[in-house]
């Protein structure tokens, strides 16, 4: 079997969107003095779906949310001429190829977003050519189903924030990551204010259930040390990415207070990349996301990594290319889980192109043992709601 082509699309969105309410989400735009919406570096309403044919006819799908116009050029200019023509199945000596001769000028961000594509779309065509799901080349089920948390809880009016965990609560999740609308450039007020909205989930929630903090790098350190013991009587699960994904010694420090598990890793990428986390002692749990990390290959390396270091693996985003990883390794013991909602950040988009996306039931997902590949196919449904770019 050889590669015969490989096309990468941009799915830009031009139905309805939702605006940010409230002051929605603390991220690393927040530290900078600007007059442009903060929150526009946050937003992504378009995806590159990248399909690989082979000269056997089979097609394998891959996906990349980062930058998706950069992503298309380079998966056109620099990596379709690597794979074309050749084996699948050799998939590491392709990695190779495209990490190696991207080397002195990607290795991280959109380049490895790029190649992540790529090679999830390798191995959608594996698992096709043998007629198994993704998670059996994997090393199989390691779970009756995978368990996952509710991830939304975008700070806005309390009172809707409250109404939003209920109905979820009633849906059966039994975790839940809320996100900080404030951080260091609010004073103490934006201290207070992020202190009432964790006391108002946990109020609807209870401390049956557990409660992820997601500050989406909007923090500093000096904030983070601060606001630490504030936060343990709210009993977090994790505090997520509280300062810039390059700041390694400060995820380090803030983890060694012992107060609240520190998680990040959604904005690292390659195996050396999960290295030097797992080294320092930086993570006291890995988000890798497959379509950013350097897809399957990468992560299948990393989730080991991870096991050895006993950090538990929870990817970033949940969506079937993180699913078929954590259903293969006991070093995951859950997945995240964006909900059905109108185009609002962006991570909804996914429901709008793919058909095939697990649906949580009562804070559980299933990955079918009779699906061959990733288990993803492009929708009809919504076609006329986005440009396509060739
Ligand atoms: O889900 C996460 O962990 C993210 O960081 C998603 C991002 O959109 C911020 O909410
Ligand atoms: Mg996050």
């Amino acid at each position: 079997m050889k590669i015969k082509s490989v096309r990468a699309r941009v799915f830009q969105w031009k139905g309805k969107t939702v605006p940010p309410q409230g002051n929605f989400c603390s991220n690393a735009m927040d530290l900078v003095y600007s007059k442009t919406e903060s929150m526009s570096t946050f937003r992504f309403h378009s995806w590159t779906v990248v399909e690989i044919e082979t000269d056997d006819g089979i097609v394998g799908i891959g996906n990349v949310a980062l930058a998706p116009k950069i992503a298309k050029a380079i998966i056109d200019e620099y990596l379709a001429p690597l794979v074309v023509g050749q084996d699948p199945w050799d998939y590491e000596y392709l990695w190779q190829r495209m990490y190696r001769a991207t080397h002195a000028w990607g290795r991280k961000g959109v380049t490895m977003a790029a190649i992540s594509a790529v090679d999830l779309a390798i191995w959608d065509i594996l698992g096709k050519s043998v007629n198994k799901p993704v998670f059996k080349l994997l090393g199989g089920r390691t779970k009756e189903k995978i368990p996952c948390y509710y991830s939304k809880l975008y700070r806005t009016d309390l009172k809707e924030m409250q109404d939003e965990a209920q109905k979820f609560l009633d849906q059966g999740f039994k975790a839940f990551k809320m996100r900080f609308g404030y951080g260091p450039a609010h004073l103490q007020h934006g201290v207070q204010e992020n202190l009432k909205s964790v006391e108002a989930i946990r109020e609807v929630i209870g401390y049956d259930t557990d409660l992820m903090l997601e500050c989406y790098m909007g923090w500093n350190l000096e904030y983070a040390k601060r606001m630490l013991p504030k936060l343990a009587k709210y009993e977090p699960r994790w505090l997520e990415e509280p300062v810039i994904a390059d700041d390694i010694d400060g995820y380090a420090e803030l983890n060694a207070m012992n107060i609240i598990p520190i998680s990040g890793g959604e904005h690292e990428f390659s195996l050396y990349g999960f290295k030097q986390l797992l080294d320092k002692k930086a993570v006291s749990v890995v988000q890798y996301d497959t379509n950013r990390v350097g897809g399957i290959t990468a992560a299948h390396k990393i989730n080991a990594l991870c096991e050895a270091h006993s950090v538990p693996v929870i990817p970033h985003a949940g969506q079937m290319h993180n699913y078929h990883l954590t259903m293969s390794t006991l070093a995951s013991p859950m997945a995240e889980y964006f909900p059905i909602f109108d185009v609002e950040v962006g991570n909804e988009l996914f429901w709008y192109i793919f058909d095939g996306e697990p649906i949580a039931e009562n804070g559980f997902l299933q990955l079918r043992d009779d699906v061959p590949g990733l288990g993803l196919s492009i929708k009809t449904e919504y076609l006329d709601q986005f440009d396509i770019i060739e």
